[in-house]
């Protein structure tokens, strides 16, 4: 009857708050038993009702039924590579090719850059249509990935419904799937203890985590999301900036990191390159160096791509730890 359909809808709405801030804001808002009776509650209403499932019930979270393999997905905007940059001249070379590739003469304005943390997980495409999630695809070549909506529906910081106001019709989030350390440390203690495989670092521990075929797998691991660049976006005006995108979908509900900043010149880049770096160790999560992208959406399209990698951004490695000693 209407009242279940009601109560349904009420249910799926308080709950994915209570999601929201637990596992976004990490901000409790509810007491476990409280939330647990409520999931109860709508698993049953739910069952009782299976066609009116909400597209984004957070009984979804615990993972579906195994499938028999993944399908494969065409990126709307290929994923592509960054190139490399190793030491300051690397970053001066780039800082150079920017502002001749933009006609600026040797001493005009100096550009400014969005600087951030480069995750060392796997990249993720994330489809909303309407506000609400429908598909998610790995990289894989840049045009083509898995699909892993499945999996990807059981990572709990990923909104299933985007909030509002600014709703564009089709939005696709570009990011980086991840595990913390501490999570990692703890899931290979349970690995050793189930006498399975331990993993080898958080990375492998994502990608294997993602890449289950039984998402119910899956949904037992914790695993992180941080946006950092947009694909497709139909009925909604392209933010001017790329900070000025990542502020839109921290307004959305996506996970963005705040560990990123705008800076200008070559300057700008090796002072957030130190500063990162005096800080990488204290980090929850690895990463494996830093990302400068121009900021302005026009510049870069000024730029363009040289073969496949973007003329317009430089990943800027760390030196790789000494193999820690066993
Ligand atoms: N891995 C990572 O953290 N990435 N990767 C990009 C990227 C890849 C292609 C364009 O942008 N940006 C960041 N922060």
């Amino acid at each position: 009857p209407d009242n279940d359909l009601a109560r349904m809808a009420a249910l799926v709405e308080e709950l994915n708050r209570h999601i929201y801030n637990y596992h976004v804001l990490d901000a409790p808002t509810i007491p476990d038993a409280e939330y647990d009776r409520m999931f109860r509650e709508l698993q049953e209403l739910e069952s009782m009702h299976p066609t009116r499932v909400s597209p984004d019930t957070p009984t979804s979270r615990v993972g579906a039924a195994p499938i028999p393999e993944f399908k494969q997905v065409t990126h709307a905007v290929p994923m592509l590579s960054l190139n490399n940059g190793f030491q300051i001249e690397d970053v001066d070379n780039f800082d150079r090719r920017v502002r001749e590739g933009l006609d600026l003469h040797q001493n005009a304005r100096e550009v400014a850059y969005a600087a951030e943390l480069k995750f060392d997980g796997l990249a993720m495409s994330l489809r909303y249509e309407n506000g609400v999630f429908v598909q998610a695809a790995t990289r894989g070549d840049g045009y083509t990935g898995e699909d892993v909506t499945a999996n990807i529906r059981t990572v709990r910081v990923i909104p299933l419904r985007l909030h509002g106001p600014d709703i564009p019709d089709v939005l696709e989030v570009r990011g980086e799937v991840l595990m913390f350390k501490d999570d990692f440390a703890k899931l290979n203690a349970r690995q050793r203890e189930a006498g399975q495989k331990e993993f080898a670092n958080p990375r492998n521990a994502a990608a294997g985590s993602l890449r289950q075929l039984d998402a119910r797998i899956t949904a037992q691991r914790k695993l992180r999301f941080f946006a950092y660049g947009i694909g497709l976006l139909e009925g909604a005006e392209m933010p001017e900036s790329h900070s000025g995108v990542l502020d839109w979908f921290d307004r959305l509900g996506l996970p963005v990191s705040k560990e990123r900043a705008v800076v200008t010149g070559r300057d700008g880049l090796l002072g957030y390159y130190k500063d990162i770096g005096a800080r990488r160790d204290s980090l929850p999560y690895e990463i494996d160096g830093v990302v400068y992208k121009v900021d302005r959406l026009a510049d870069q399209r000024q730029l363009g791509f040289v073969s496949r990698a973007p003329r317009f951004a430089l990943a800027h490695k760390f030196p790789a730890e000494e193999a820690l000693t066993v």
